[in-house]
């Protein structure tokens, strides 16, 4: 007779023989004996990037020195390493620059956007979204005297349709980062723009896991970040787009020198350069900008439907590892099942879920915890297996069963 978990696991091994992109895999140095889920806090390392480094600091930078701005062009990777993220974001070249952290490109990113509609005194954003999202925005409205209007994705049609003559910008994420529900960005921002409003799409968690059209779909402006799954490394720099149609007239409040027309003149006055080239602040962070450059050569001649298809395989075989394996021992399934409302991860509820974390991290499962009571769950299909999928659930059902979540919460540190 075969059992659920043999069932399971021959079901696994025919899913990981028909997905695609399993020699992707290969161009991760992910660790033996680590079953890593967490791909959508920190993407790991790619093999590409520790060459890349070591070239970058010992030879353009210990050899080359300040030669290397221009030698190695280092000037020039924000707009380099842009363009290579707006390939994945359906962007093209000359709308997307790489830098700063998303915090601050999403502060100059929605004060432009909002300046830009000038008149209108709401600024709308999703309760859910995640906190910087929310205190930024309350900032620039704050200081440019604007209403935040807190409005479920789900809501924004109805309320449009009421204060829709109100609203400056409306600023969502494509996922949501604790239930990982993904919303639809096409209907979302025609309905925006159809009231007038501009719209800026925070990527994070969108950006290399899911076919994304910002061009297409007319999006006005965009933010994320590079350390999840574009793997750019922990703090790596982030990016933001800017539609071309605005590069006359967007307005950065935070200018720095190398946002200016004529960096090197050196002038008293500041003088936007052009296009989104005016993002640029300060002295770019060079080796992390290097070593994201370096990480997106993973997605050389990889698909994105592909990325997307092979992801929706892994969560919808994760539910359904749920539904047989851990059935009565207290879990609730957060993520939608139906597959056009999951992005790239599967959250569950239970009231353990930090012991139940800390314990499958003890066994060298890596998944995290939002509080109070989520278990997220992030698949990158370039490098997960359905076969990690099994033994991340199959691990949950034992830790659980067991009752190891009580000793392991004792005297655990931090929770990221
Ligand atoms: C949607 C979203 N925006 C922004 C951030 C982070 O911003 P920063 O990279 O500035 O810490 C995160 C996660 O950390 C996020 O999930
Ligand atoms: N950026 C992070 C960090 O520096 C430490 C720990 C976690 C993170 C995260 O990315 C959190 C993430 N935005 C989330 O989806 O919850």
């Amino acid at each position: 007779m075969t059992t659920a978990p043999h069932a399971l696991a021959v079901r696994a091994a025919a899913l990981d023989a028909a997905a695609p992109l399993g020699h992707v895999r290969e161009r991760f140095l992910l660790p033996d004996g680590v079953v890593y889920l967490d791909g959508n806090s920190l993407g790991p390392l790619p093999a590409s990037v520790p060459p890349v480094l070591d070239d970058v600091v010992h030879r353009q930078w210990g050899t080359g020195l300040i030669r290397s701005w221009n030698g190695h062009g280092w000037w020039d990777a924000p707009a380099r390493v842009g363009d290579l993220v707006g390939r994945l974001i359906g962007a093209a070249p000359g709308q997307t620059l790489a830098g700063d952290s998303t915090s601050v490109q999403l502060y100059n990113a929605l004060s432009a956007a909002a300046a830009l509609r000038s008149g209108r005194p709401l600024m709308v954003t999703d309760p859910d979204h995640f906190p910087t999202n929310q205190y930024l925005t309350d900032a620039v409205a704050r200081r440019l005297g604007l209403s935040v209007h807190r409005v479920r994705p789900t809501g924004l049609p109805a309320f449009l349709a009421a204060e829709g003559d109100q609203v400056a910008v409306v600023g969502y994420s494509p996922v949501d980062y604790r239930t990982g529900e993904l919303h639809d960005m096409a209907v979302l921002t025609e309905a925006a723009q159809r009231a007038g409003a501009l719209v800026l799409w925070d990527l994070s968690h969108a950006a290399g896991a899911l076919p994304v059209q910002v061009d297409d779909l007319g999006v006005d402006f965009a933010v994320g970040c590079g350390y999840k799954f574009l793997s750019g490394g922990p703090g790596a720099p982030a990016f933001v787009y800017v539609a071309r149609r605005h590069h006359a007239d967007w307005r950065p409040p935070v200018t720095g020198w190398n946002g200016h027309a004529d960096p090197f003149g050196l002038h008293e006055e500041y003088v936007p350069a052009r296009g989104v080239g005016r993002g640029r602040i300060g002295t770019p962070p060079v080796l992390s900008l290097l070593c994201l450059e370096a990480a997106l050569s993973v997605f050389d001649d990889v698909d994105l439907t592909q990325v997307r298809a092979k992801s929706l395989s892994l969560t919808g075989f994760f539910l359904h590892c749920t539904d047989v394996l851990l059935g009565g021992l207290g879990f609730e399934r957060v993520t939608p099942p139906e597959p056009e409302r999951r992005g790239s991860q599967v959250s569950l509820r239970h009231p353990h879920a930090y012991g139940l974390v800390r314990a499958l991290e003890d066994r060298g499962v890596i998944g995290d915890m939002r509080a109070p009571d989520l278990l997220r769950f992030g698949v990158n299909a370039l490098f997960t297996t359905h076969r990690d999928v099994l033994e991340a659930v199959t691990c949950l059902r034992e830790v659980t069963a067991k009752g190891a979540y009580v000793s392991a919460a004792q005297g655990a540190g931090t929770v990221t």
